[in-house]
């Protein structure tokens, strides 16, 4: 039996092997992906990583040719409105109507939902201190998007959905957008999929945290299970002009990943379910320590091109790019 078809209620999202093309550009590749209800989720990954893609055949926006996606138990292509009743959205895009006042929000909303509560919509409206007679226009940035969450949380959705909720906020408006996730799955059995830059924010939140990376979802696991799953080597070459496409040859640890260098020392993520051992390094390698592996070391080791400074005449050195200068906005 495969993954969709053991789909149950305890699973809030399940896609199996789901690939999307959008002309030469893979979105998707071959994406699998199980999401327990009653779990808070974050989606990492760089710009152009896919998350935005994924999270829109979760809302039924595209239509899988390779692959299945359930949501809640349903297909959000041929039970869309059905799926969408029990879903809140908020995507990174300001996409409010500005005409509108912040009343005017709330009541159409709760002529689309069934389910929309209004006295925790009034309690959201005064926590955030949004005036009803506000117009959407004339909200900063940060207001909009506390009204788009309130929009997207006062049903109560069973499945909360958040593009980049953060992108471009000051601190409060983020603390704001957190602390709105975690009273939302406070409410029992309620589940969040939240896509982020912010390695800061997916840590301090996040049950379950996954890494996207041109169209592959490469590592998905229990947040508490980073620390678990790898140790950091940290290491000396008496060679002090090998460049990394070297010291990969030299030092064959071949499970390690995130090779990188700093000030004269190497550092690698290595498996510890692995039965490598510090003492099986060639004779030209000093193994200096372990220690403890951070969410955005792990990140960085699975998305990061080396860095140009240490690849001199290295030819295996790819363009720092797009990639790398994302990097440097990441927290
Ligand atoms: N409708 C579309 N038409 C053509 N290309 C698209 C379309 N939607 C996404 N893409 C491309 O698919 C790739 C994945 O885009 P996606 O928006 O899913 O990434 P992302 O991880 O959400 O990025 P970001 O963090 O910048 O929002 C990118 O190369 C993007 O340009």
């Amino acid at each position: 039996m495969n993954a969709v078809q053991e789909s149950s209620v305890q699973d809030a999202v399940v896609v199996e092997n789901l690939s999307q093309r959008f002309g030469r550009t893979e979105a998707l590749n071959d994406v699998s992906l199980k999401i327990p209800q009653g779990t808070v989720f974050g989606l990492l990954g760089l710009n152009g990583a896919g998350k935005t893609t994924l999270l829109r055949h979760l809302l039924g926006l595209h239509q899988p040719r390779v692959g299945k996606v359930r949501v809640l138990g349903c297909n959000p292509i041929t039970d869309r409105e059905k799926v969408m009743r029990r879903i809140g959205y908020l995507s990174e895009e300001d996409s409010l109507p500005t005409w509108m006042r912040v009343r005017d929000l709330t009541q159409f909303c709760e002529a689309i939902y069934p389910a929309w509560d209004r006295a925790y919509a009034a309690e959201l409206c005064e926590w955030f201190e949004l005036a009803p007679d506000t117009k959407l226009r004339s909200l900063s940035k940060g207001g909009r998007a506390r009204a788009g969450l309130i929009a997207a949380i006062a049903h109560k959705p069973d499945l909360l959905v958040l593009d980049e909720p953060g992108s471009g906020l000051d601190p409060i408006a983020r603390d704001d957008i957190l602390q709105a996730i975690i009273r939302t799955v406070s409410l029992e059995g309620r589940t969040v999929i939240f896509s982020s830059h912010l390695l800061d924010e997916v840590s301090r939140v996040c049950d379950q945290v996954a890494i996207m990376h041109q169209g592959k979802l490469i590592e998905s696991m229990p947040m508490m299970a980073v620390d678990e799953r790898y140790e950091e080597w940290i290491l000396r070459s008496r060679d002090e002009t090998i460049t990394t496409q070297h010291a990969r040859r030299d030092c064959p640890v071949e499970a390690g990943l995130g090779w990188h260098q700093e000030d004269g020392e190497w550092s690698l993520l290595v498996p510890r379910q692995s039965d490598l051992s510090p003492a099986a390094l060639p004779p030209d390698w000093q193994w200096i320590e372990s220690r403890h592996v951070t969410l955005k070391r792990l990140f960085e080791a699975h998305v990061r091109a080396p860095r140009q400074s240490t690849m001199a005449g290295d030819p295996s050195g790819q363009t720092p790019g797009r990639a790398a200068a994302t990097m440097e906005s990441l927290s």
